[in-house]
């Protein structure tokens, strides 16, 4: 059983603890090896903050005397942000050995020009021209070399700047047929277990990942991933998996783990695991699921008889790579627990986990904010997932003339996609009924339909077939519809990290787009709290005459939102 000794955290009743702190506790109580799940409506201790990330700045930093390989050299053109002085550990065949070295942060240039210099193999960077990508963002630029170098990362970045890619490529680096050469005379052995397992929590963005991998695969190539998400055949899916044997498999969590309990899904040599859309993974719904997938994926029984032993020696054969928008401090506390000297990667720093405090807020400039704003770190993990380019709005009108108001704002911005949001299936269902009586082209999505319906409306709407999607907090994270030119929220998010993923699917990719909250008078402070916690400007405006008119604030609601 694993003792005090050899771990680093302690995980009790919901919150991890450093267990240098706990040293008045017995030394033989047992360590959990699963971690805190976190209800939606967790509140943390506080947020993230830019200045928490100091980049000048040396930290203390204990590492550990990794299996994997401690490759700090950066190639020469990408982006360079951190260097570790890793002591040598002396072996003594136990791997749990860790020692505090300190870790150097350096302000350094970010953003790779191109693709090559990243340090990519051939054959990925030629499957990459042929899809048409040339340039990486911010964020590919600073985490793909983290990630080769074998870093266990949070990956956070605002919605719609390329997180996906900033993944799969080192992934796809050095798993399956685009992979990098091994030296001559280095040959692996023939692969039996999955190499990748990326999780990700609805289908539609599990289908979506898994389109993008098979897309870089390529036609001749694209068995090498499977799809394992719920409401598909699961007895295809188990075929599939053992004629096809492939490399990665992308899926939710509830399948991901059914099958793996049913012995059909063999991850534990798997390398990679990613969690996509991290903090709503680590919401309550998932926890079971997700307790089975950490247990599992990654971890060689008896390949090494001190790792079966030792969950951190365990831990280390997998490389963990946590990926959001949002990241609330509850994800910096799992990533400790989870990962292995985690670096938290944002679009243009990188910066040990450890360094990461819960404190106060900052706005979109990345200055120290007024203390107006709230102090919890759901709130700052909102506040750096909005895109720069949107302009939010919002419109005050009756309950019963919303769908007219949605109409006229589509007139009015010639919006030709748009994501509508509301709460409830029937009121959703009530508005597609309204809005096709009065002419316009729109369709439901949500939950009650089957994933053969959900599917086919899904891609009528990015084939733009419809022009109105009026759907639920199903869509709100991670779906990726670059023509999307208009949000608008019928009814209100449940707080600002909900107003801010709905906002991520416009203005994707530096692309312009259109938020705009259709609220009743009454409910028009909580626009302003909306405001006043994400940072930014949410002016009031009208639909006369076809255009969208600002408005002055009236008076009564400046009261109401002070
Ligand atoms: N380097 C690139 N060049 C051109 N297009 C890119 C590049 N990287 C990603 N994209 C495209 O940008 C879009 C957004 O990427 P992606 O879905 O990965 O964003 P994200 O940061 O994961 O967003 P979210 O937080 O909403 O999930 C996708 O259509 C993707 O194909």
């Amino acid at each position: 059983m694993p003792t005090l000794a050899t771990a680093r955290f302690l995980v009790l009743a919901g919150d991890v603890l450093p267990l240098r702190k706990l040293s008045h506790i017995s030394k033989r109580v047992p360590l959990y090896t699963s971690v805190s799940f976190l209800s939606r409506t967790d509140r943390d201790n506080g947020p993230l903050t830019l200045a928490s990330l100091g980049l000048k700045s040396d930290f203390e930093f204990e590492t550990t005397n990794k299996k994997r390989k401690n490759k700090f050299q950066q190639p020469e053109a990408s982006a360079e942000v951190f260097r570790s002085k890793v002591k040598p550990v002396k072996s003594t065949g136990i791997k749990e050995v860790r020692v505090k070295n300190p870790l150097e942060i350096e302000g350094a240039p970010f953003a790779a020009k191109s693709f090559p210099e990243l340090g990519l193999p051939p054959l990925l960077l030629e499957r990459l021209e042929k899809e048409g990508f040339t340039v990486p963002t911010d964020v590919q630029s600073t985490a793909i070399p983290v990630i080769l170098k074998d870093h266990d990362v949070v990956i956070q970045s605002y919605t719609g700047s390329g997180k996906t890619l900033a993944y799969l490529l080192p992934i796809l680096s050095e798993v399956g047929p685009l992979k990098k050469k091994p030296p001559s005379g280095d040959e692996p052995g023939k692969r039996t277990d999955i190499e990748a397992v990326i999780v990700a929590p609805s289908r539609e963005l599990g289908m979506q990942i898994f389109r993008e991998v098979e897309k870089l695969l390529g036609p001749g190539d694209k068995k090498l991933v499977q799809q394992l998400v719920g409401g598909a055949n699961r007895s295809r899916q188990e075929e599939a998996l053992k004629k096809n044997k492939p490399a990665i498999v992308v899926g939710t969590p509830g399948r991901i783990a059914e099958i793996s309990a049913a012995g059909k899904l063999h991850t534990h040599g798997c390398r990679f695991l990613v969690l996509d859309e991290v903090d709503e993974l680590l919401s309550f719904n998932f926890r079971d699921d997700m307790h089975r997938i950490l247990e599992h994926v990654g971890r060689k029984s008896g390949a090494d008889p001190c790792g079966a032993k030792n969950p951190i020696a365990r831990r280390a054969d997998r490389q963990m790579i946590m990926v959001s928008a949002t990241v609330p401090f509850s994800v910096i506390r799992a990533a400790r627990s989870w990962g292995q000297d985690p670096l938290l990667v944002q679009a243009k720093s990188v910066s040990p986990i450890e360094s990461v405090q819960p404190s106060g807020p900052v706005n979109l400039t990345g200055h120290a904010s007024s203390s107006s704003l709230s102090s919890n770190s759901h709130t700052q993990a909102a506040v750096e997932s909005l895109p720069p380019a949107l302009k939010h709005y919002y419109c005050v009108t009756r309950g019963q003339h919303k769908i007219d108001t949605l109409r006229r704002c589509v007139h009015a911005l010639d919006a030709k996609s748009v994501i509508a949001f509301m709460n409830h299936t029937k009121q959703l269902k009530d508005a597609v009924f309204k809005l096709e009586a009065r002419g316009m082209n729109a369709a439901e999505l949500h939950g009650d339909l089957g994933k053969l319906g959900r599917s086919t409306i899904l891609k009528k709407f990015k084939n733009g077939e419809v022009r109105v999607l009026v759907t639920n907090e199903l869509s709100a994270r991670g779906l990726d519809v670059a023509e999307c030119d208009l949000v608008v929220n019928l009814e209100l998010p449940t707080d600002a990290v909900h107003y801010a993923h709905r906002a991520g699917r416009t203005g994707r990719l530096g692309r312009k787009g259109t938020v705009v909250t259709v609220c009743e008078e009454p409910e028009v402070f909580v626009v302003k709290k909306l405001q006043r916690q994400l940072g930014v400007p949410i002016q009031a405006c009208e639909f006369t005459e076809g255009k969208l008119l600002v408005t002055e604030e009236k008076a009564k609601n400046e009261k109401v939102g002070l």
